[in-house]
């Protein structure tokens, strides 16, 4: 961890972090690519960065903003940093934040999310998010030790349903009764979408896809124009 927890909460709050992550087969998926769009979004203001697998979040060394790191792995429906082992290369790589699944389905190597956390703390200085699919998830992760609570499982674990934009209902929802900070998380595309998670009570948001992904982007205009004919 290069900056002291309080400082990354100071930085991460009304702050907006992107996702830098391109996916198995694509052309970007390349650590060096990911770090570079890192410093763009860095000179466009991102408070920090959201890195997915060990090679990035190490290229992401000299990054100046705390790095929240994951590892997308596995074939279980539990795939954000789904072990305790995965946690630990995570934070091992320098990720200031590891990013984790948050949600209550069992766990690939039969850990809860508070054995994890636990676990995780006794080895490494680490925040750790916890990426929630449902109000029950937040809850539980926040009685786990998660400092941060996301809602970038929302649409995706069954509990609530893929909204067009943020899941805006859940976001109120961790706002009225959580007491950690939250991160919105999971398909703002638009800045208005931006400002609506923070109305709705989020801390920080996070985006991706719409600055960093432009396969998906290329595609929205590309159905658009089809639209018009
Ligand atoms: C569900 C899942 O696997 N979410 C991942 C988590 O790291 C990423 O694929 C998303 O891009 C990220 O959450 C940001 O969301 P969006 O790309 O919608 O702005």
């Amino acid at each position: 961890m290069r900056f002291d927890a309080s400082e990354i909460l100071a930085r991460l709050n009304g702050g907006l972090i992107v996702s830098c992550q391109a996916y198995p087969g694509e052309a970007m998926r390349d650590p060096r690519t990911m770090v570079q769009i890192a410093h763009a979004a860095i000179v466009g203001g991102a408070a920090a960065i959201r890195l997915q697998g060990i090679a990035d979040i190490r290229a992401a060394e000299a990054l100046p903003v705390p790095v929240v790191g994951l590892w997308k792995d596995g074939d279980s429906d539990v795939f954000i940093t789904p072990t305790l082992a995965h946690a630990r290369a995570v934070a091992d790589a320098g990720a200031d934040i590891v990013a984790l699944d948050g949600t209550r389905r069992s766990r690939p190597d039969g850990l809860t999310l508070t054995e994890t956390i636990a676990r995780l703390r006794e080895t490494h200085d680490v925040l750790v998010m916890a990426d929630c699919g449902s109000l029950d998830d937040a809850i539980a992760a926040e009685n786990a030790g998660a400092d941060i609570l996301g809602t970038t499982l929302s649409g995706y674990s069954g509990e609530r349903p893929k909204t067009a934009g943020p899941d805006l209902e859940l976001i109120a929802q961790l706002s009225e009764h959580c007491h950690r900070p939250i991160v919105a998380e999971g398909r703002i595309h638009t800045p208005a979408a931006a400002a609506a998670a923070k109305d709705a009570g989020a801390n920080s948001v996070c985006v991706g896809t719409a600055i960093t992904h432009p396969s998906t982007i290329t595609s929205w205009f590309v159905r658009a124009l089809e639209e018009e004919r």
